[in-house]
Parts: structure tokens; sequence; C-alpha cells
């Protein structure tokens, strides 16, 4: 792979301006024949999201992936949202009781609108025979097969019968995955996407590695159809870690589910815990994530997502912080 870059070394180049306002822009993004407000979904992670979280976000019309590290509520959380005529949105793993649990789902006609199979080398037989598998028994489920980080892999889990595949090994904010075993796209994140994006021919969701809402554009011009975050959505008040006071400032507290903390034990971690500051309420972050994502539609001279797809873009390597903060 040559000319690597990640979110940091690229700008996007503006076009001539159609709108007369930037709420004039539309930033929904339709994925499984649901149409969604934004081009984004917060990581299916236990300190990002939970039941209350998963409800409030599909009653706004935002996607959301329910995590998979409390199987035994999964029954109840789909029955639960369908009930209430939401979507339901699930996370699985490929051990053998997943396969019971697909069993189950299709014994007591239970489908979810969305499974996503959730693994941290998903370009392998495993996650090849889940996919067949829910393809087979809930053929009517979309499924969202990952993480990977080359176009061979992207290609082989389309072929399977994924319906969107999720680009994205190590770039993550608590990711060690880099560091412990020397693999990833952790770094060169936005490139892989591109590579990923070209060979696909479903969509791609971009997923870790997002630092400011303006990687949200740039994800959309190197083709993902939606990026997945966590850092940015681990602060709020609703968000599950626990809240944290030092020198009176709250901070929350966000792990991977690789940690030590997600599994319990200390064997293959590749994942670790931090605190993120806290941000207040979740809705504003994603009413200012939206006016920022209508504001980049505006900048690349159109009125809808995709016309961010076009723009012309120059790397220059670790430009856009000048050494400022964002916040
Ligand atoms: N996006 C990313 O960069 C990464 C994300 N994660 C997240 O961490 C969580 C745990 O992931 P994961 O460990 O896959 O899930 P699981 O712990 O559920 O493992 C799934 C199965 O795959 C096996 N497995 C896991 N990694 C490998 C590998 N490299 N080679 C061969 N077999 C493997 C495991 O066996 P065994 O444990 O015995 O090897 C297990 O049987 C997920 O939520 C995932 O998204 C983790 C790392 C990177
Ligand atoms: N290598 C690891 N990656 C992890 C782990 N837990 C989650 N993740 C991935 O990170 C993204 C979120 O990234 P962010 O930069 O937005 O914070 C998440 O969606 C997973 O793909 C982990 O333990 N190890």
């Amino acid at each position: 792979m040559e000319n690597v870059f990640d979110y940091e070394d690229i700008q996007l180049i503006p076009a001539k301006c159609i709108v007369e306002s930037r709420s004039a822009c539309d930033t929904s993004v339709t994925l499984g024949g649901h149409t969604f407000r934004l081009p984004v979904v917060p990581a299916n992670m236990q300190t990002i999201i939970d039941e209350n979280i998963a409800k409030t976000l599909a009653k706004d019309n935002y996607f959301y992936i329910m995590h998979r590290f409390e199987p035994e509520t999964r029954i109840a959380f789909i029955k639960d949202m369908q009930a209430t005529n939401y979507i339901a949105s699930i996370s699985v793993g490929v051990k053998e009781e997943e396969y019971r649990f697909i069993d189950t789902l299709k014994a007591e006609e239970l489908i979810p609108e969305f499974i996503t199979i959730d693994i941290a080398h998903g370009h392998s037989n495993q996650v090849i025979r889940m996919i067949q598998y829910i393809k087979e028994h809930l053929p009517t489920s979309f499924v969202i097969a990952g993480n990977v980080g080359t176009p061979e892999a992207v290609r082989e889990l389309e072929h399977a019968g994924a319906d969107a595949t999720k680009v994205g090994i190590g770039p993550g904010k608590v990711c060690i995955t880099k560091v412990k075993t020397g693999f990833g796209t952790g770094g060169w994140q936005l490139a892989a996407l591109r590579w990923c994006a070209k060979a696909a021919s479903k969509p791609v969701i971009a997923d870790g590695g997002i630092r400011t809402h303006g990687d949200i554009a740039k994800s959309i011009r190197f083709g993902a159809s939606m990026v997945m975050i966590g850092s940015l959505f681990a602060g709020h008040a609703e968000s599950p870690g626990e809240t944290i006071e030092v020198d009176g400032k709250r901070y929350k507290e966000y792990f991977g589910s690789a940690s030590e903390f997600q599994k319990g034990e200390k064997k293959n971690v590749e994942g670790k815990k931090m605190h993120v500051e806290y941000r207040g309420a979740l809705k504003d972050t994603l009413t200012e994530m939206e006016q920022d994502l209508q504001s980049s539609i505006s900048y690349a001279g159109g009125d809808q997502l995709l016309a961010i797809r076009n723009v012309d873009y120059v790397v220059v390597k670790n430009s856009i912080f000048n050494g400022d903060k964002v916040y």
C-alpha cells in the first residue's frame, strides 16, 4: 500500500455552495431499507450503549447497534423494541452458543431488523460460517459483518452473504491491538477505508479513529456509508460508563470490548480503559454532529449527504490542528 494517510492528514476542498442555509442540507442515510437521520452509529460497546440509549436513538430515528455482552437479555430486548415499533438491532459473536441463539430467534419468529457480527478479526471462516447461518435461518435480517481491513476480506464477507462490512482493525481510542500484535489500520484508517470501499459492492461502515465531527465527512468522502464511533459518545450524562470526579471535574469511564474490564480476565487482552471528559447530554452532541455535517454538505456544493463523495481533497500531513484543541 502506498499513499497512506489518516483523518488528520486530509482536508476536503470546498465547491460552490448551492443552498441558502445549512439547514437545507439533508444528512440522512438509508441502510437496510431504513432511513436514519445521521450516517453515524454509536459503537456497540458496553460503556457506549445500553437499552435506554438504544430506545432513545431508535425513537429519534438514529441508527443504533446494541452490544452483545449481556447475551441473556437479547430476546427480551428484541421483543421490547419491536413491541414499541422500533427497529431491533443486535450484535452476536461466533461461538457455539450463538448458533443456538439464532435457532431460538427462528423458532420464536423473532426477526431482528439488523444483526451485527462483532469480532476482532472478521476475515475468518468462523465469521463466514456465521453469516451463512444467519442468512439461511433469518434471511430478512440485514447482516453487518466485521471487523476487517482489506479488500479481500470485504469481498469474501460480501460473497458469504453479508449485507454490509465494517472496516477498522485497531484504530480505536481504547484499542491496543496495534501495540500488542503489530497489526491493524491504526494510523492509516482513512486510507484503509478507501482501499476497502473501492472493492465493496455493498455498504461499508468505517469503525474507529473518529476524533472530530469533520472526520465523519471525510469518511463519507472515502467511501463509508456510515461511521461507528466510540470515544466521542463515551462522555455523556446517559453513557453507561461510571462517572468520576477529579478536582471538581467530571469524567466518564470508557473501556475496550477486549479489555480486562470487559472480559473479567487477563487473556488475549487487546483493549484498555480510560476516562473521557464529561460532555453533557447525548442529544446535544447528536444535534451538533448533524449541524456540522449539514455544513460539510454545503461546503461540498450540494444539499444531500453524498455530495461529499465527489469533492477533491489534499493530503497535508498532520495539518488540521496546528497545535489547537477542538474542544
Ligand atoms: N475493531 C477492532 O480493532 C477490535 C475490536 N475488538 C472487540 O473486542 C471484542 C472481542 O472480540 P473477539 O476477541 O473477536 O471476540 P470473542 O472473544 O467473542 O472471540 C470470538 C471467537 O474468535 C476467536 N478469536 C478471536 N480472535 C481470534 C484471532 N485473532 N484468531 C483466531 N481466533 C480468534 C476466539 O477464540 P480465542 O479467544 O480462544 O482466540 C473466540 O472463539 C469485540 O467486541 C470486538 O469488536 C477487539 C480487538 C480489535
Ligand atoms: N482493538 C480494540 N478495539 C476495540 C476494542 N473495543 C472496541 N474497539 C473498537 O474501537 C471502536 C471505537 O473506536 P473509537 O476510536 O471511536 O473510540 C469500536 O467500534 C471497536 O471497533 C478493544 O478492546 N480493542
